[in-house]
């Protein structure tokens, strides 16, 4: 159970994650601080300032106000529990008090807590990456007639991203009054629409010649932010102090999403191949001119000389590899062949283990306790593949699958 506070408890963020911690059987509000407690009728204790605050707890949530940070800083810091920071509007200087609290505590902090705003962050820098010196790029948020800061935390959060992709090489300009001259290619323009209950709207405007290209996400309501900001303390309670954000959480969420096998290889090991990169071509390319299709490729170092590698190979063609290889003795006459048919491709991946540290030292772990031989492994950023007995495929799916909660 994790027991949090909610900072600006009785405003409308701050209502509505009470609303989803209550039906969240791991959340516990344990209390609540806004600037007048009495306006609502709250089932935890709720005070007028977090100094008369006595529970216990183990993250604080902040929806409420610039102004309130350096009293949630001091509070979080003294009671040494976790900050979990939603509130946008904060100056440099703000984000710098951040930055230094979160030496000493852990801070998870966004300013979109929907999962579709941080997606939409990397489809703006992908677009901008390859859009970014053609078209001119504009930031129009909508929000409801009580948001107090303008332009949106999210839309500085998108202006950022895109700048980051560009090399910080556009400047913003906020709205166009008075600015009575063309637009410059430099430039950002950021817009802010305020009106009716509009839980919020970012669109990022790609605007080239005759084309326009639109990416925009809408909020339909504050559910949404509440349900991630949640999120963001199962994730924050678990952490040693530092700055944390969305992409940091959903890396680490993502970090092995697929777990495959493929029992259609067979694996092909030469020994004793001349330290000589052109003798390794030559390997390769014998084996492309009869349109053998490799896969994993592996390779140890050289020892006196001459190496190992391991290739793997549709199984339905070992016989025509294993002939390419013997026609190269000739000019090879040092190397000799292994080949295993009864083998599985293990494949494990996901988009977040670029950034996580581990993941192959889970697999080997598993891999031990499951008394499984690994014959040959490759990695990308994103994928391990190994190769292991066929009669291990089941054991090792299963512990993959149970260690990975897939
Ligand atoms: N990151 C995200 O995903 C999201 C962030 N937000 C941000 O969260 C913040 C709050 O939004 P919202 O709930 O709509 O705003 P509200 O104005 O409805 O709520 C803020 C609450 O904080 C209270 N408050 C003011 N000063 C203090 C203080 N010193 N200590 C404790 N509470 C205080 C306010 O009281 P009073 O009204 O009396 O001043 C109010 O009840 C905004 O900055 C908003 O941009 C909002 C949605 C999503
Ligand atoms: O104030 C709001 O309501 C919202 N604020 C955040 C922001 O400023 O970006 C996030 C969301 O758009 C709702």
């Amino acid at each position: 159970m994790i027991r949090i506070i909610i900072h600006g408890c009785n405003g409308k963020m701050g209502q509505a994650v009470a609303s989803a911690a209550a039906a969240d059987p791991d959340i516990q509000v344990v209390a609540g601080i806004d600037k007048f407690p009495d306006s609502k009728q709250n089932p935890f204790p709720t005070y007028g300032s977090l100094s008369q605050c006595k529970e216990t707890a183990d993250v604080i949530v902040d929806f409420s106000t610039p102004a309130a940070l350096a009293d949630l800083l001091a509070f979080a810091n003294e009671r040494k529990i976790a900050a979990v920071i939603a509130t946008t509007g904060f100056s440099q200087d703000d984000i710098k008090l951040i930055e230094q609290a979160s030496r000493s505590i852990p801070i998870f902090r966004s300013a979109n807590m929907s999962l579709g705003v941080n997606v939409m962050l990397e489809l703006a820098q992908k677009a901008a990456s390859t859009l970014g010196d053609e078209f001119d790029i504009e930031i129009i948020e909508k929000h409801h007639n009580q948001k107090v800061d303008s332009p949106s935390g999210t839309a500085y959060a998108l202006a950022d991203a895109i700048n980051q992709t560009l090399l910080n090489s556009k400047n913003y300009i906020y709205g166009r009054h008075s600015k009575n001259q063309r637009r410059s290619k430099s430039e950002i323009g950021i817009h802010a629409v305020r009106g009716g209950t509009i839980p919020g709207q970012h669109t990022v405007l790609f605007a080239g010649s005759d084309e326009v290209l639109e990416i925009t996400h809408t909020a339909y309501s504050r559910q949404i932010f509440a349900l991630g900001a949640l999120r963001a303390c199962k994730y924050i309670v678990r952490k040693s102090p530092g700055l944390y954000g969305m992409k940091d959480m959903l890396n680490e969420q993502a970090a092995v999403t697929n777990i495959n096998s493929d029992n259609q290889q067979a694996l092909i090991t030469i020994n004793n191949i001349p330290d000589d990169t052109a003798a390794i071509a030559k390997i390769f390319q014998s084996i492309a001119q009869q349109d053998i299709n490799i896969d994993m490729i592996s390779h140890t170092t050289p020892v006196n000389g001459q190496l190992s590698i391991s290739f793997t190979v549709p199984r339905k063609d070992v016989g025509k590899a294993i002939e390419v290889v013997n026609d190269l003795e000739t000019l090879l006459p040092t190397i000799s062949l292994n080949t295993y048919e009864g083998i599985v491709k293990l494949s494990v991946e996901g988009p977040g283990m670029a950034q996580q540290p581990g993941i192959a030292a889970k697999v080997f772990s598993i891999m031990a306790q499951q008394n499984i031989k690994i014959m040959a492994i490759t990695t990308s950023e994103t994928k391990i593949s190994y190769i292991i007995h066929q009669l291990d495929e089941k054991k090792a799916l299963e512990a993959l699958m149970e260690a990975f909660e897939l």
